[in-house]
């Protein structure tokens, strides 16, 4: 079970947004009136069992609102890195002294700002029950295809057992930690905390998640998630 310190949430937001385009990181863009950050972290927040975040940002990130508390809880600041891990690394090294190595931690993408309470609460229950951690996820659902580099078919790739990685992704402190150090060291980029854990041996488990809980990566996205927050 996580301890008595409570759950820390931590969020990646030292991106530039490459895919996306534009001279305002995606993350700082607003939709329904306030930033994808801020959609971001309020519902991380929202939880009762949240009881602060760290946010990694950019070390040239002029646009961060200096915010010290959102939600009536704590949010501290560090500064990112070259990749998400590293940005995920930086925060874990930020959290308060207070939070201990078995309790849980929560990351979830800035560009996510479609996380509803409902899987919140069944990646927590599930995550204090799995001594490996857990995952939000959602199942590949169309037929997959492997290609060429030009874009032609060379085969039609098996589904089952496929799934999408989403976020949040729910680890003890500690042990993510360590499994990001490894990684770093190994000169390994993981893209997400479930594959820095799985090359320790660690089998975190999948738990589904709303399909609408989606990465904001390019500017359809960002229409959609508009959409998908005015419902
Ligand atoms: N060095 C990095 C890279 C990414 N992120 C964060 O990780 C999340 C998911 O990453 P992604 O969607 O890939 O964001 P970008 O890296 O900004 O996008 P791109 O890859 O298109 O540049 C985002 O909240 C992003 O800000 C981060 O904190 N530090
Ligand atoms: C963590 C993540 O959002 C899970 O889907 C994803 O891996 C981020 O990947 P990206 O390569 O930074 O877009």
């Amino acid at each position: 079970m996580a301890g008595a310190h409570g759950i820390w949430a931590v969020i990646p937001a030292a991106g530039s947004g490459k895919r996306f385009g534009g001279e305002v990181p995606k993350q700082y863009l607003e939709i329904a009136g306030r930033p994808l950050i801020a959609h971001a972290l309020d519902a991380l927040l929202a939880h009762p069992a949240v009881e602060g975040a760290v946010v990694a940002i950019a070390a040239n990130d002029e646009r961060w609102p200096g915010w010290t508390s959102r939600c009536g809880k704590l949010l501290l600041r560090c500064t990112g890195g070259a990749e998400r891990a590293d940005s995920v690394l930086a925060a874990l090294r930020a959290l308060p002294a207070a939070v201990a190595g078995d309790d849980l931690v929560l990351v979830h993408d800035a560009a996510r700002p479609n996380l509803r309470q409902d899987d919140i609460a069944r990646l927590i229950a599930a995550a204090s029950q799995h001594p490996d951690g857990a995952l939000l996820a959602a199942p590949v659902r169309d037929t997959l295809k492997r290609a060429d580099a030009h874009a032609c078919v060379l085969a039609t790739a098996p589904r089952d057992g496929l799934w999408r990685a989403l976020t949040p992704q729910a680890f003890r402190r500690a042990a993510l930690t360590s499994a990001l150090e490894r990684a770093r060291v190994d000169g390994v980029v993981v893209t997400d905390e479930a594959m820095a854990m799985e090359r320790m041996g660690a089998k975190p488990m999948l738990v589904e998640g709303r399909e609408d809980n989606l990465k904001v990566t390019t500017p359809a996205d960002l229409a959609l998630a508009t959409y998908l927050l005015s419902l």
